[in-house]
């Protein structure tokens, strides 16, 4: 990497410091402000701003408490990530540095946090990277397994179809992570993790159950040669089950940022649904998955549970209550929940968790009544406020007493609740329900508010399913 402008000798800083006090405090610049990161495929590419620019989480969690750089005039920090050996160069300029009573902060160590040993030092060693690293993906897939195309043409349930009218092939290979050469690309893509996953952090690729699928587009140039380029990985942990059975998660899962929203993170998506069907997993869960995954998740589960068979009249059974009526007159709530039954076959034959079934239950129901008719749409809507405010409280809340309280916090105002059971004593509780009163008309808006937004999501998931049906 390069630093324009040599730092100065910090020696004499201490007494400089004194005599300027507080008046020139260096307020510094936030590192979201002033780093720019370029996801490049040739050398040419790299020094131009007008490259691929990736939109990182945030960048100043990784620069001290405050998220800022200090002690730079006009400082400005390009990185160059390469798609192609993931190796990474950064281009640091400044006008001048000063101590401005914050000391001058140390940029390397902090790109390495991200970046790693991928970060180079010398630019002619990231350009170089470029053509000596080129079959570099091409090499190391060619001894993991593939999973897709599948060859026998969508009997693990993974169709094909993507394949027809694309320009180049893609394929998914699966490796396990512990092989020195796809531990070291591991290691490679670990900054497009830090950097695109909110709260991700590496895993240990010596653990033998730690698998990763591979997503890559294969070109065939005319000279007879392929190129494979990297389009998206998952890494997967299989963990033991008691007493002989094992469960899938899947822990991060990324699509390259210049072929994101093309249907690869699906594609990678559905093949780990079919592995983890053919290897008759107990089940497949993600870990914490971000809102997009969860979306794209859904659209995909949907269509599974409209095509097995038992799903369906499950479904139109709640679905009919909600068509006649008015729920808001009535004393008593409906019985909105699949049965355990039901629940537990899915979990058997599709994998699908009993968690990510409730959450593609409710847009199943939605996708079963009129949404035009007013009436329905309103108890649909009640039956959401309930589902919520017991998902919220616990089903037995009245029993238990258990209340929710809102707290405020620093990040998401509205999302957070506490719950606590009330003490018992008559005095406590006649304070309790005082409590209970204040709190029970912002409990009221906060619930119509995350009603809302879930109302939202659903109709999204449910006019995606639409399109692709
Ligand atoms: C556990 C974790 O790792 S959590 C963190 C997840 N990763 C990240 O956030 C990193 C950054 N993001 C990414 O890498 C990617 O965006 C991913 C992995 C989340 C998704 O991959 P992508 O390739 O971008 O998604 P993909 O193109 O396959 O799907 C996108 C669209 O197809 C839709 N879709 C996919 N399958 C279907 C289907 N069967 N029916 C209907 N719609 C579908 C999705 O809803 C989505 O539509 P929209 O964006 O227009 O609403």
């Amino acid at each position: 990497m390069v630093l324009k402008q040599s730092q100065p000798d910090l020696s004499s800083e201490p007494k400089k410091r004194r005599k300027v006090g507080f008046a020139n405090i260096d307020a510094g610049v936030e590192a979201n402000e002033c780093i720019n990161i370029f996801l490049v495929e040739r050398a040419e590419e790299v020094g131009s701003e007008s490259s691929f620019r990736v939109d990182p989480i945030d960048l100043n969690q990784f620069f001290g408490d405050d998220g800022r750089i200090y002690g730079y005039k006009d400082l400005k920090v390009n990185v160059w990530f390469s798609g192609i050996s993931f190796r990474a160069y950064a281009d640091i300029t400044y006008q001048s540095t000063s101590d401005g009573g914050k000391g001058i902060t140390e940029l390397i160590p902090a790109l390495q946090k991200i970046f790693g040993e991928s970060l180079l030092e010398k630019k002619d060693d990231f350009l170089q990277s470029f053509s000596t690293d080129f079959h570099y993906i091409r090499n190391i897939i060619s001894n993991g397994e593939v999973l897709y195309p599948d060859t026998s043409k969508g009997s693990n349930g993974v169709s094909n179809h993507q394949m027809d009218g694309e320009a180049a092939p893609i394929e998914i290979v699966l490796m396990r992570l512990n092989s020195l050469p796809v531990g070291e690309l591991y290691s490679r893509l670990v900054p497009l993790a830090l950097l695109l996953v909110d709260g991700s952090s590496p895993i240990d690729i010596t653990d033998p159950k730690w698998e990763i699928f591979l997503e890559v587009e294969k070109k065939t140039t005319q000279q007879g040669d392929t190129n494979v380029r990297l389009l998206g990985f998952a890494v997967v942990y299989c963990f033991y089950r008691y007493p002989d059975n094992s469960r899938l998660r899947i822990s991060q899962i990324l699509v390259l940022p210049n072929c994101q929203g093309q249907g690869h993170g699906r594609r990678l998506l559905e093949v780990i649904n079919s592995v983890a069907i053919s290897e008759n997993v107990y089940d497949l869960t993600v870990e914490e998955p971000s809102d997009y995954l969860q979306h794209v998740r859904t659209c995909i589960d949907i269509p599974r549970l409209l095509a097995f068979e038992p799903v369906k009249p499950a479904v139109s059974s709640v679905a009919s209550q909600l068509k006649e009526g008015k729920l808001s007159k009535r004393t008593s709530s409906i019985k909105s929940d699949p049965s355990a039954t039901l629940v537990n076959t899915l979990r058997e034959k599709l994998k699908i968790t009993k968690k990510q079934f409730l959450q593609c239950w409710e847009v199943l129901i939605y996708l079963d009544i009129d949404q035009n008719d007013r009436n329905c749409m309103e108890n649909y809507r009640i039956l959401m406020s309930e589902r919520m405010k017991a998902d919220i409280l616990g089903k037995d809340e009245r029993k238990s007493g258990k209340q929710v309280i809102e707290i405020p916090n620093d990040y998401d105002h509205d999302m957070t609740f506490v719950m606590f059971s009330p003490p018992k004593s008559k005095d406590q509780v006649d304070e309790n329900e005082n409590q209970m009163e204040k709190n029970q008309d912002n409990q009221d808006e906060q619930l119509s508010k995350l009603v809302d937004e879930r109302m939202e999501q659903i109709k999204q998931i449910a006019e995606k399913v639409a399109l692709h049906s």
